[in-house]
């Protein structure tokens, strides 16, 4: 059986589209959208994944501002960073970049964000509003995941989810969003016993360990639908996902590479999460008028 690979970059595009019309529309009401970006320290990764964000917020007229702080920076600093820009009007979501350096609490900083500019949805507003389905931003890698199987017309109500790893960034809530749509969802993680035989079971997978080719063919059922959240990278700085792909593809129904997959669906969810944020304060703004 072969499969169909489903592309990030192609459906990633299709979504920034209508995204970019939402981005004219708002600049005729007179609002650019503004995402503030805080980057703590120069570990490399981050500031290529800071400088793609900024790129995709400019090529659809989003306005992108980085705050670059030291990697000595107290978090007290970093905190007051942050109300700053709680209370700039043209800032309509705020993302500070993980990892932060040791000595700074990283429960604290997202807790600081106000929920109105948590774009990243990690904040605990954001994830129990999330939790009880109520309207609020989600998380953008498992809500670019959603995104993917219903751009690829996959099924999720009465199938059998199994999600691989428990992050609060992308394992638990992908779970969560998945049983939403009515999957059945399982959950399993490094301690789970005999891992094959749960994931054999699975007829969407959700690799998100962050281990080079972990899953291989025997966790999959032949016809399943695999979706590779990792992000690895080889000793030459060549990105691998989670799931061995070669194996794994000839006996999938649908799978996503890396790179090409989950990635750039991350990055199109947080412009859609952006945009939603200046259209809300747009919507509040008009109603305070009418008041
Ligand atoms: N507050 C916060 N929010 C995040 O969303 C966040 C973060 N911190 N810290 C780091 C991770 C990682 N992440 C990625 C986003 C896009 C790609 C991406 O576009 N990847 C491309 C390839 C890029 C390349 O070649 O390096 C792809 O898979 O095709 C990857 C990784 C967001 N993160």
């Amino acid at each position: 059986m072969a499969s169909s690979i489903i592309s990030g970059n192609e459906i990633g595009q299709e979504i920034r589209k209508s995204v970019a019309e939402q981005v004219v529309q708002l600049k005729e009401e007179g609002i650019t959208p503004g995402l503030a970006v805080i980057l703590v320290g120069d570990n490399p990764a981050s500031q290529t994944y800071v400088r793609n964000k900024q790129k995709s917020c400019e090529a659809i007229g989003i306005f992108s501002e980085l705050i670059k702080l030291p990697a000595e920076v107290t978090e007290e600093e970093l905190l007051d960073q942050i109300r700053i820009l709680n209370n700039r009007h043209d800032i309509h979501g705020i993302l500070v970049q993980l990892p932060l350096p040791k000595h700074i609490d990283e429960d604290n900083v997202i807790a600081t964000i106000s929920p109105e500019k948590d774009v990243d949805g990690f904040s605990p507003v954001s994830v129990g509003k999330m939790m009880l389905g109520q309207d609020t931003f989600l998380p953008c890698t498992p809500f670019g995941v959603m995104k993917l199987l219903e751009y690829s017309g996959i099924e999720i109500a009465g199938k059998h989810a199994v999600v691989v790893g428990r992050s609060h960034i992308v394992g638990k809530p992908m779970g969560q969003l998945l049983l939403q749509k009515d999957a059945t969802v399982t959950y399993t993680h490094s301690k789970t016993p005999d891992l094959p035989a749960i994931t054999k079971q699975a007829d969407i997978l959700i690799a998100a360990v962050g281990r080079a080719n972990f899953i291989s063919k025997e966790h999959i059922k032949p016809g399943a639908v695999v979706i590779d959240v990792g992000i690895n990278r080889d000793e030459n700085n060549k990105l691998t996902g989670d799931v061995n792909f070669a194996e794994v593809e000839p006996i999938a129904s649908h799978i996503t590479p890396v790179p090409g997959g989950v990635g750039p669906m991350t990055i199109t969810m947080l412009l859609y999460n952006t945009v939603q944020s200046a259209q809300k304060q747009l919507s509040q703004a008009k109603y305070i008028q009418n008041m």
